[in-house]
């Protein structure tokens, strides 16, 4: 049983975003709730490296902006390293296409197999010139910068980190950008650059860019992460007599759909004492155990509003009456590892019945678990999903590895042991 209530730690999202927003603003400014998550650790380091000032004391961070093309390059044989993050290397490179420099970027063996060219096909039509394996689609990757054009761009993919990352070039850009989405993703550029001063107009999917001479920093509240909190809603509601009440969850409307699909689901879940900080919602969830969960399908418009909330998600259809279906997902595929055949080949493997699809899963509801050994991927979403499958198996579910999960929530098993009664 899950019982006690916790301070969210901060949004991933949005802590890659105040380190980079900040860099290229003017001014110094102070981002408060920032994530030491991994992936956000290398996107400070990546800035650092590039010349801007940024200094971390405990969960604050202090950064001293270079302005919009201030940057600076550095040593030829010296690389970004973008570590385990698809974030930090998508956005920078739309900022990168702005700079006068060349830069090459690196990361994980995972990162290395996940694909750029929906980002590196649009920079190099504004005029960065881009190179890297297999055409520019895997890295290394290098950029150079320098006098963009601008684009009227219909995204192939519902993607925020290619809408961010051309939003970030349009900054750069000789004229009025246009960019369309097909499904309206997370939109924490739009509103935290539209803060630092850009110019930035969003009708329904098309986002309007002018560019600027520059940005100004202002401070920055980070709230907590509704993808961490995540597991710890789902292992709330199945287990027996759970009750937690999670503090300072970021409810922006592009990441709820965890909660509209608990909520579908019948599970007993409530926000409490909802207001906005930096134009981003923030709120309390009170998550009840949930003995008559239903089965649901998920599919389309909701996909982006919970794309990292799939692997958990499914876990909590095991304790469902019925079928729950998941469609429309093939992003899935190309995350830190292969999020439908890593879920479904795991569920399967500790007593779950799972279907793999073409673009989602299917899986059986109220299904015993009964336990093994789980192979994470180093996928950090992998293992947080089976450590709560742990809490509802005969036997035990064991991870091959755990090290991942300090990638987006350090002192996560401390926080879980702490709410464990
Ligand atoms: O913009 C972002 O911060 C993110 C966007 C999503 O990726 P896609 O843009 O590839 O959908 C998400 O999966 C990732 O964890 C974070
Ligand atoms: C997909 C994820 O992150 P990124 O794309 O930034 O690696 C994630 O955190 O689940």
């Amino acid at each position: 049983m899950l019982k006690g209530s916790f301070e969210l730690i901060g949004d991933k999202s949005i802590s890659h975003r105040a380190i980079m927003f900040s860099s290229i603003s003017k001014g110094k400014n102070k981002i408060s709730n920032f994530l030491m998550g991994q992936d956000c650790l290398s996107t400070v380091n990546c800035f650092r490296k590039m010349g801007v000032d940024i200094e971390i004391n405990n969960n604050e961070v202090y950064v001293s902006g270079n302005g919009l093309k201030g940057l600076k390059s550095f040593e030829d044989k010296l690389f970004l390293d973008v570590g385990n993050s698809g974030t930090a290397i998508r956005l920078m490179m739309g900022i990168l296409a702005g700079q006068d420099f060349k830069t090459t970027i690196i990361g994980d063996e995972s990162i290395g197999k996940r694909p750029m060219k929906r980002v590196t096909d649009p920079l190099k039509k504004m005029g960065a010139i881009i190179s890297g394996r297999d055409d520019a689609n895997l890295i290394p990757i290098t950029v150079e910068g320098g006098n963009l054009t601008h684009i009227d761009y219909h995204m192939p993919v519902s993607s925020a980190q290619v809408k961010s990352s051309l939003i970030l070039a349009s900054l750069y850009g000789d004229n009025t950008s246009f960019i369309h989405e097909k499904m309206r993703s997370r939109n924490h550029t739009e509103i935290m650059l539209k803060s630092f001063g850009a110019d930035i107009e969003v009708n329904n999917l098309e986002i309007k860019i002018n560019p600027v001479e520059e940005l100004f920093n202002k401070d920055i509240y980070v709230p907590g992460d509704i993808s961490s909190a995540a597991f710890i809603m789902v292992g709330a509601l199945i287990s027996e007599n759970s009750e937690v009440l999670i503090k300072n969850v970021g409810l922006n409307d592009t990441r709820v759909g965890i909660i509209e699909v608990i909520k579908k689901m019948n599970g007993n879940i409530e926000i409490i004492d909802e207001e906005e900080i930096c134009g981003e919602k923030v709120g309390n969830i009170l998550v009840k155990y949930s003995p008559h969960l239903i089965g649901t399908t998920i599919d389309k418009e909701l996909i982006p509003k919970l794309i990292d909330e799939i692997p958990i998600i499914a876990v909590l259809a095991t304790r469902a009456e019925g079928d729950t279906i998941i469609k429309d997902a093939s992003e899935l595929k190309i995350k830190e590892s292969n999020r439908i055949k890593s879920v479904v080949n795991n569920l399967n493997l500790i007593g779950a019945k799972a279907i793999e699809l073409e673009d989602g899963m299917i899986i059986k509801g109220k299904t015993h678990l009964q336990g093994g050994k789980i192979q994470t991927f180093n996928d950090h979403r992998i293992a947080m999903s089976f450590s709560i499958a742990n809490l509802i198996s005969n036997n035990k579910v064991i991870l091959d590895s755990d090290k991942c999960i300090d990638i987006s929530f350090p002192g996560y098993f401390n926080l879980l042991k702490k709410l464990s009664k």
